[in-house]
């Protein structure tokens, strides 16, 4: 029987080793625009290296995930960072890993908010994007070219994930 694995709540300081949380942080605050608009400003910030250095906005249309789901492998993109942004205003899943020799270690699952994103540092491993409930949109910033930017490793061993109670 294949472990069931936590399901952590997203913190800035908890996701600090894997990159970083986009939300409203008070910190962050400037009043611009003659007091009318507040800028959190520099939440993230979007890193590409090697050829060709092009990020690009897209939207991902993603699909639920079904529960319980079985994590058997995680990715990671070399040479760019990836960045997650919700516009369904519903919460999702991400999984990270540390890397160990090169290949993914035990994941640890975030439960993220529908007010929060993630922008994955290059080289974090990671689980492809897991929808919960309904299909939902995400504004993705990453690099173009994803298929020289892309790499899967199978996990040693599957770990399951129960549907979380939102
Ligand atoms: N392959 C792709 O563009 N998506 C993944 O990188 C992901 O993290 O969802
Ligand atoms: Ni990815």
């Amino acid at each position: 029987m294949s472990e069931y694995l936590p399901i952590h709540p997203l913190t800035k300081q908890a996701f600090l080793p894997y990159g970083d949380v986009i939300e409203a942080d008070p910190s962050t605050m400037r009043l611009i625009n003659g007091g009318t608009t507040e800028r959190y400003h520099a939440l993230a910030e979007p890193v590409v290296t090697g050829e060709p250095e092009r990020l690009i906005f897209s939207i991902f249309r993603g699909k639920p995930r079904a529960f319980p789901y079985a994590l058997t492998m995680m990715e990671r993109h070399p040479h760019a960072s990836q960045s997650f942004m919700p516009l369904s205003g519903r919460p999702f899943l991400v999984a990270v890993s540390d890397d160990v020799d090169g290949r993914p270690g035990q994941p640890k699952v975030f439960l993220v908010q529908a007010h929060q994103g993630v922008n994955y540092f290059p080289k974090t491993w990671h689980h492809p994007l897991m929808v919960l409930g309904e299909v939902s949109d995400f504004l993705v910033v990453d690099r173009d070219n994803t298929k020289q930017n892309l790499e899967e490793q199978t996990l040693e061993r599957p770990y399951m994930i129960a549907e979380p109670t939102l």
